[in-house]
């Protein structure tokens, strides 16, 4: 008879009893019980796959002999049943030769007792496998802590801990492949540069604790300015935001700036500190290409960027675009209408001039 559960904390196991004699099923699933562990019991091989699958046991105390298909058949079944699982299976057996030792194991069995087994032994044995059961299970949540901690990590690495928007490193990914795209289907893409003005102005007189609510602020309402699926807005760095424009021509490009403006004017962050406005104001450097084989994420950034500079040094509060300033000198030295632009299938951009800065308020305060 088995003895009743030692003191240490070893958890009970569920276990299947395979045998085609009720009898020893019965005697072996008393003494398993008394022992704490809880039993399921299979009296043929067709049986004991049905109940492995059901009730996933943590171990099979399994017959050699039975009619039909005999134990090591079962073995071999449940062990490619569970690809990359490990449920142990011990082979309980009046048979006492090596060669039907060997098979057993061979058949994906852990262990071979002859019967009839000694309670100690058997006490013994099931002591090793819920030690092992133990391991089994926290090498289990080891791995989900593993699985989580990496999740996290990968999705840290592209992310920015402050907006939660994309970080530069994601944004210079997804500026790759939105070129490679742009230039096989032919179509127009626009790039931004955001840079909120004065911010170091806004840190020193609001404290960087404001400085951060802020920059989380203006993340949030870039993000709620790209309404189509494919817009991306990332943080770039410090105070700078960079926005990936796909299938927008310049026309949609001013759009956006103009979008932006309003926002800003219409949230009406106080800005302490800043000389071109009582809010907080970003300017902003637009570029817009149908790409082709040259255009490179460098090319178009610096691109960008150049332009933000003259945004800046133009006043600020404001955005730049050289393609626009181009265009609408064509404009002027041809003198063509608005009407003769939108014909050449190309955006009217004079009544913009070279930089799209916040038209004032009307009355009611919109634009
Ligand atoms: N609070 C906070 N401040 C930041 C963060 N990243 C950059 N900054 C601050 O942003 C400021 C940027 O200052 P500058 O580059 O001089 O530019 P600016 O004051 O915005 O002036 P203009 O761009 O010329 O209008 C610096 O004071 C940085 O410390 C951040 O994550 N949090």
């Amino acid at each position: 008879m088995l003895q009743a559960p030692l003191p240490t904390a070893l958890p009970p196991l569920r276990i299947l009893v395979v045998d085609d004699q009720a009898s020893t099923r019965e005697v072996l699933s008393a003494q398993l019980q008394f022992a704490g562990h809880a039993v399921e019991e299979a009296d043929s091989a067709e049986s004991a796959l049905q109940a492995f699958q059901r009730h996933r046991p943590d171990l099979v105390l399994l017959d050699v002999e039975m009619p039909g298909h005999d134990g090591y058949w079962v073995a071999s079944q449940m062990r490619a049943a569970e690809a990359g699982g490990w449920t142990p299976i011990i082979f309980l057996s009046s048979l006492d030769q090596d060669h039907c030792l060997w098979q057993a194991i061979e058949s994906g069995g852990d262990d071979y007792l002859v019967k009839p087994v000694s309670s100690t032994v058997l006490q013994a044995k099931l002591r090793a496998m819920q030690r092992l059961r133990r391991t089994q299970s926290r090498l289990i949540e080891l791995s989900d802590e593993l699985r989580l901690a990496n999740e996290q990590l990968t999705r840290l690495s592209h992310e920015d801990a402050l907006t939660g928007l994309p970080n530069r490193r994601s944004f210079d990914a997804r500026l790759q492949q939105e070129i490679l795209a742009a230039q096989r289907e032919q179509q127009p893409l626009t790039l931004v540069l955001c840079d909120i003005d004065f911010f170091k102005g806004y840190n020193d007189s609001l404290g960087h604790v404001a400085g951060d609510a802020c920059l989380q602020r203006v993340g949030s309402l870039l993000q709620g300015i790209c309404r189509r699926p494919r817009d991306y807005p990332a943080r770039y760095g410090g105070e700078e935001f960079a926005l990936i424009l796909p299938l927008t021509p310049r026309s949609g490009a001013m759009t956006f700036a103009r979008a932006v403006l309003r926002t800003l004017a219409l949230t009406a962050m106080p800005h302490p500190s800043s000389s071109v406005a009582p809010h907080l104001t970003l300017s902003g450097g637009i570029t817009t290409c149908i790409p082709d084989q040259d255009t490179a994420v460098e090319g178009l950034i610096r691109r960008a960027d150049d332009a933000l500079y003259a945004a800046k040094s133009r006043g600020r509060n404001c955005f730049f675009s050289f393609e626009m300033q181009m265009d609408t000198r064509e404009q002027r030295s041809a003198s063509r209408t608005a009407a003769d632009f939108q014909a050449s299938g190309r955006a009217p951009l004079s009544g913009f001039g070279d930089l799209l800065s916040p038209a004032p308020p009307s009355v009611n305060g919109q634009k």
